[in-house]
């Protein structure tokens, strides 16, 4: 290695050091961080900057790979992520899934268990290595789905944990402001080598799709595009936090002291308002918010209530109203209540 090569090698491990502690919001308490490892090259880097950041921090470092068992390489991907973190010295558990594809396509039924894996994992928090591409792909993807605010605030470098009952509180994201080229760059400085999944070549999955045919596009014409739709996420986050504020108080100005809100009053709301605090209110049960026209249609009903038990299904939630009151409630049978990360 050469001088340059040993010079630019420090400053990247510096940096990346200097990103985990920020992202972490780092002072000097110990931290049991657990890494949700691929072996792919971006959490291959995420493994590497954290392993060499516990000499400077009280870290406390583990690695989970989640097995999903539905390519041939599984079990390869297995012995070469032991085999990396054997070499680091950081402990490494194997979590072992069974992925049942439940109408919404196999890849985002192993998205689901590969997050229901990790979530199972103890630690003050989770590291996850998405970077800014992963995040400019999951607003264009979601832009073109429909999603409103909260879809395309899309992932934070600090987040609560996004399912229920997480063993971990917190998930972190360390490189979500950096370029997968960055990335790449510094595993090569590096020599690091790590496994490539055949699937995300799969012109199949329109993620994938997107992220290799249509972003290089929009980047050749308009460059610079990644960066901007990356941004749209921050400023999307922080219009959701504006309206989640103002659900809060609408929640307090309405509420029936029984619980829920006085139906009068609820509807003296106007209906962007109401719209705004019922999907607030469902994504607190927790429950996957209404879809835009279930949600006017229950509001609609809501606003004709003429009195007894009512009850309106917003996908895994139940609008319901009885006498002077209106509530929402989840639905028993809701599909994937506890999953509500988009
Ligand atoms: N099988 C897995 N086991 C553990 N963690 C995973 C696994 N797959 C993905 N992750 C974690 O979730 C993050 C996002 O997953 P995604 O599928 O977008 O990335 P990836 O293409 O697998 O990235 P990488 O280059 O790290 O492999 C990864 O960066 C990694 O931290």
């Amino acid at each position: 290695m050469s001088e340059r090569d040993e010079a630019q090698g420090a400053r990247s491990e510096h940096r990346a050091t200097q990103r985990f502690a920020r992202a972490a919001n780092y002072s000097a308490f110990p931290l049991r961080l657990v890494l949700g490892f691929s072996g792919g090259v971006d959490s291959t880097v995420l493994l590497h900057a954290l392993a060499e950041a516990r000499a400077e921090f009280p870290l406390e470092l583990r690695a989970v790979h989640v097995h999903h068992g539905l390519l041939e390489q599984a079990d390869a991907w297995v012995e070469a992520a032991r085999a990396h973190c054997a070499s680091l010295g950081v402990p490494l558990q194997v979590a072992y899934v069974r992925v049942q594809p439940d109408g919404r396509g196999l890849e985002a039924a192993a998205r689901s268990a590969r997050l229901r894996a990790l979530a199972a994992v103890p630690g003050d928090a989770l590291v996850l290595a998405q970077h800014r591409d992963d995040q400019a792909e999951t607003v264009l993807f979601r832009l073109l789905r429909g999603s409103g605010v909260a879809g395309l605030a899309a992932m934070r470098p600090i987040a609560p944990a996004p399912l229920a009952g997480a063993a971990a509180p917190w998930w972190l994201r360390p490189f979500l402001d950096l370029p997968k080229e960055t990335l790449i760059a510094w595993a090569r400085e590096r020599g690091l080598r790590w496994v490539e999944d055949p699937s995300n070549a799969s012109a199949d999955f329109t993620r994938n799709w997107l992220r290799a045919e249509i972003l290089p596009q929009l980047e050749h014409r308009l460059p610079g595009v990644r960066t901007v739709l990356a941004r749209t996420a921050e400023t999307m986050a922080e219009a959701q936090q504006g309206l989640d504020d103002l659900a809060a108080l609408d929640d307090e100005r309405v509420g029936h002291p029984q619980g829920g809100w006085d139906l009068a009053e609820f509807l003296r709301l106007p209906v962007h308002r109401q719209k705004n605090l019922v999907r607030w209110a469902t994504l607190r049960l927790p429950a996957l918010p209404p879809t835009h026209r279930r949600l006017e249609e229950g509001l609609r009903q809501a606003a004709d209530y003429a009195g007894g038990v009512w009850r309106f299904p917003l996908g895994e939630a139940w609008l319901c109203a009885r006498g002077e009151r209106l509530w929402v409630e989840a639905a028993p049978q809701g599909c994937d209540a506890a999953y509500r990360c988009g």
